[in-house]
């Protein structure tokens, strides 16, 4: 069957993911069942008239006064914070659910779809940063998938075929280099907003494209890939890759390498999450590699862009270290949007959590959202300082 239907709820449906991924469901004519967002209360009163959810959730009262109000003349149930996306996300109806908030507050959400037995097609890296051993072993416990969506761990996921991990000898992480790459740390103190947010090939949210300037994304991703697909901090190596064509590759034990290569458009990790394991048609360009020429590789520099060295750090140490970076690189980043810090702030801010925010061994999900807290404290005392 061409079409078979599904019906998905999306978490962040106002943001770059979710209103690609919108797109995608009217392509292929899934079934929408719930959104959420933190406080975009117009866009998803559009989102509501035209694809009639069942329910809604934003994540502030006023924005959640205002829906009801707007929404009035529907009978949309209108949800309130992290508990309104719990409850979307672990939904009996539910055959996926997509994760496109950004930051650590999609890993509620993201356990709790996993709990209620719901495969995740996950764009919210910072769910499996901050807990991964948690998130996989729930996965693992209630028969749930994790389907990734970024578009490095979908190029592995497609790569791997299905294949096991043991057969796998290393990892190859794709990285654009972001708008800064090539330039010295010196250079860098006095970048302001605007460069940072102008990414060389993809159009995205805020915070990840400043994430791709420090090359904090890479180590986020790093990580996520650890998780995903089981293997070592050693099995993965970060390649840096200006055309973001190749947008990852496995390299097997028998020294064959795999790698997925496109143009560089969300709507294909998108859409594969969402169908996976079949193929449909989709609505992207196709890739010119006689316009594309040469493909090129170099190494990261590490010196310059500290945050991907401090994330592989806390990847090595592992416990709670991957939660307190990603958390102190999210302060930081918000920090840095509203103009209260610099650039290279956010290297500091990051490498200092790393070395001074305790970070041991976790086992619940308290001990992960208190490490979170302590990582946010230390980066806004330090800024206050
Ligand atoms: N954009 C991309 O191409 C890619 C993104 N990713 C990952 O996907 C995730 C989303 O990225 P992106 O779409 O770019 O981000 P955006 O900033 O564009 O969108 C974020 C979405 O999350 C919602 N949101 C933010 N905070 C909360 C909250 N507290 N409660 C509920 N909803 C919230 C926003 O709602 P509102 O609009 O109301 O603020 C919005 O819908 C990130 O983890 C990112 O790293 C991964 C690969 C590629
Ligand atoms: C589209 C996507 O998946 C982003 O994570 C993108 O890969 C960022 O690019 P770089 O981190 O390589 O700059
Ligand atoms: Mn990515």
């Amino acid at each position: 069957m061409e079409n078979e239907q599904k019906t998905i709820s999306i978490l962040g449906s106002t943001g770059s993911i979710g209103t690609q991924a919108i797109k995608v469901c009217e392509a292929l004519g899934f079934r929408v069942r719930a959104l959420a967002a933190r406080s975009n209360v117009s866009l998803l009163e559009q989102q509501a008239r035209r694809l009639r959810p069942a329910l809604l959730s934003v994540s502030n009262e006023e924005a959640w006064r205002d829906l009801r109000v707007r929404l009035a003349d529907t009978n949309v149930e209108i949800l309130l914070g992290t508990e309104g996306m719990c409850e979307i996300a672990a939904g009996g109806e539910n055959d996926l659910v997509l994760n496109s908030v950004v930051g650590m507050v999609g890993l509620r959400p993201t356990l709790a779809a996993l709990e209620a037995g719901k495969d995740v097609a996950l764009a919210n890296k910072e769910t499996l940063v901050a807990a991964g051993g948690l998130v996989t072993e729930t996965a693992r416990r209630h028969g749930a998938r994790l389907i990734p969506v970024d578009s490095e761990h979908s190029a592995i996921f497609q790569c791997l075929c299905g294949n096991d991990s043991k057969d796998v000898r290393r990892l190859l992480l794709t990285a654009s280099g972001g708008p800064f790459f090539g330039r010295r740390s010196e250079e860098l103190e006095h970048v302001m907003v605007e460069d940072a947010l102008r990414h060389p090939n993809w159009q995205m949210g805020a915070k990840i494209t400043v994430d791709c300037a420090t090359m904090m994304n890479k180590g986020l991703e790093f990580i996520e890939a650890m998780w995903l697909f089981g293997v070592a901090p050693e099995q993965i190596e970060i390649l840096v890759h200006r055309e973001s064509v190749v947008h990852s590759m496995v390299e097997y034990r028998d020294g064959a390498v795999m790698a997925q290569l496109g143009v560089p458009d969300m709507a294909i990790p998108i859409q594969y999450a969402l169908t996976f394991p079949r193929r449909l048609s989709c609505e992207v360009g196709t890739l010119d590699l006689f316009e594309v020429g040469k493909l090129t590789f170099q190494r990261p520099d590490y010196e310059t862009f500290r945050c991907l060295g401090a994330a592989l750090e806390a990847a090595k140490r592992g416990g709670l270290s991957p939660c307190v970076v990603n958390a102190a690189n999210e302060a930081a980043v918000a920090l840095f949007l509203e103009r209260k810090i610099g650039f290279m702030e956010i290297a500091r801010a990051v490498c200092g959590a790393l070395e001074e925010v305790p970070a041991g061994d976790y086992e619940s999900l308290d001990e992960v959202l208190e490490a979170a807290r302590r990582a946010q404290d230390y980066v806004n005392q330090k800024i206050s300082q």
